[in-house]
């Protein structure tokens, strides 16, 4: 039998860390990771046939489970007709029509590959329109890997210690304005010094990258009014959020409307899938109506939309976010219960079908009070929990997912692992 540990060496020398994204390498938690052989509902289990309870859910794709077998017969059907066109083909606009019906604010949109492509579109499409070179975001806060956004960036970038990265030219670094999470005033002064120059402001409107933080009360609508009044674009990254805190995102849950959106993951249903869209004025000057550039071979690609189309069909059922929550507060208020037992800081944060844990006291609103956070604690729960079977997001500034397929009797499994995990963290 092949075993993790002899793929890992055999990965290490073929491939930066032996991984194909940073996040995947344990590095922060130490150890190795494991390889997955076959994933179903709640579960992945690796190449030496154990089992995990996941709560990382591919990075958020997995939202109704793994392999789900309405997801899964769509892709079967779409294939026999064909992997990739490279001309326009009807699921994109049944695709184009069910993001918009379920997100009215995409107005018009275009598919992609990935988040990151999604938010590199989004903002060359702010700075474009608006003819003004800065981007504003905020630290902690992880867009992907384009060079605007490998600014004082969360989720691996923090995790590994560069959240602003060599390569990145200085040039581009300096046109990224970064501002603390859920801190209006520091908004409120930055718009004021260089509102005049800022073409667009991008935010996770629930941060998943430090892991879980929500906005503020208010806090959404105040960067709505800052942005209007200066003329510049909001930019809402529903890359995580998005179909998972609600059907329509975070933009629904919060009732803020932004200019543009980012989407990811999600609509993809597993295969690489991602949008930007929004206010038909601005996405009408895409290329080629429009002089801004934006392409892609394999966007919207006819298997891709297949698999995303079948998942939000299952996102859109009724009590589907409000089934995901109640799984999140049986999840996140027992590991409260458990912390409290046994005298650990611990806080913890839900909103849908996303999570934070904390090791710290809470409520954590601020960038600073997460690093502030006992990372080390963190560690040995991690492993803790995994060598017990269950799957948490190897970082402490990652967010956790919830899926429709966790059952009452996995959370319980899981609340069992972390009272002994805790209990552990004495030893
Ligand atoms: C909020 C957010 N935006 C963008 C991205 C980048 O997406 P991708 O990894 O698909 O490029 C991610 C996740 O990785 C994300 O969480
Ligand atoms: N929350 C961060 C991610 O989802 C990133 C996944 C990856 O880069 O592999």
């Amino acid at each position: 039998m092949t075993s993790n540990h002899e793929l890992f060496q055999r990965a290490q020398p073929l491939m930066p860390g032996g991984v194909n994204s940073p996040v995947r390498a344990f590095n922060s938690v130490g150890g190795e990771p494991f390889f997955t052989q076959r994933a179903e509902g709640a579960y992945l289990w690796d190449v030496e046939g154990k089992r995990y309870i996941d709560y990382v859910g591919s990075w958020g794709p997995m939202i109704a489970g793994h392999n789900h077998p309405h997801v899964r017969e769509a892709v079967e059907r779409a294939v026999r007709d064909g992997l990739s066109f490279g001309t326009p083909c009807a699921a994109e606009v049944t695709m184009a029509e069910t993001i918009q019906a379920m997100v009215p604010s995409m107005e018009m949109l275009r598919m992609v590959n990935s988040g990151t492509e999604a938010t590199m579109s989004a903002i060359r499409l702010a700075r474009g329109a608006t003819g003004r070179g800065k981007i504003v975001k905020f630290e902690g806060c992880y867009h992907g890997h384009g060079d605007s956004f490998l600014v004082k960036a969360g989720s691996g970038a923090l995790t590994f210690g560069v959240p602003t990265s060599p390569g990145v030219p200085k040039a581009s670094a300096d046109l990224t304005l970064t501002l603390p999470y859920n801190d209006p005033d520091a908004a409120r002064a930055l718009f004021a010094e260089q509102g005049a120059d800022i073409a667009g402001l991008i935010i996770e409107p629930v941060a998943g990258n430090m892991n879980c933080v929500p906005p503020e009360a208010g806090y959404l609508e105040g960067l709505r009014e800052l942005c209007t009044q200066h003329g510049a674009v909001l930019i809402f990254d529903e890359v995580m959020t998005g179909f998972r805190v609600a059907a329509g995102g975070a933009q629904a849950y919060y009732g803020v409307t932004p200019d543009l959106s980012t989407f990811g993951k999600v609509i993809g249903g597993g295969m690489p899938v991602g949008a930007y869209g929004g206010k038909r004025e601005l996405m009408q000057q895409i290329a080629p109506t429009g002089p801004i550039y934006q392409a892609g071979t394999l966007s919207g690609n006819p298997v891709a939309m297949a698999a995303g189309l079948a998942m939000l069909e299952l996102v859109r059922e009724p009590g589907f976010h409000r089934a995901l929550e109640d799984k999140g507060a049986m999840l996140v208020n027992g590991m409260q219960q458990l912390a409290d037992k046994h005298g650990i800081a611990f806080s913890t944060h839900l909103v849908g079908g996303m999570f934070g844990l904390f090791f710290g006291p809470g409520p954590v609103t601020r960038f600073e009070q997460v690093t502030a956070c006992d990372i080390d604690a963190f560690k040995r729960f991690f492993h803790g929990m995994l060598e017990r079977g269950v799957y948490l997001a190897p970082s402490a500034f990652e967010a956790g997912f919830m899926s429709s397929a966790h059952s009452d009797a996995d959370i319980e499994q899981t609340l069992a692992a972390a009272d002994e995990a805790m209990a552990a963290l004495h030893a």
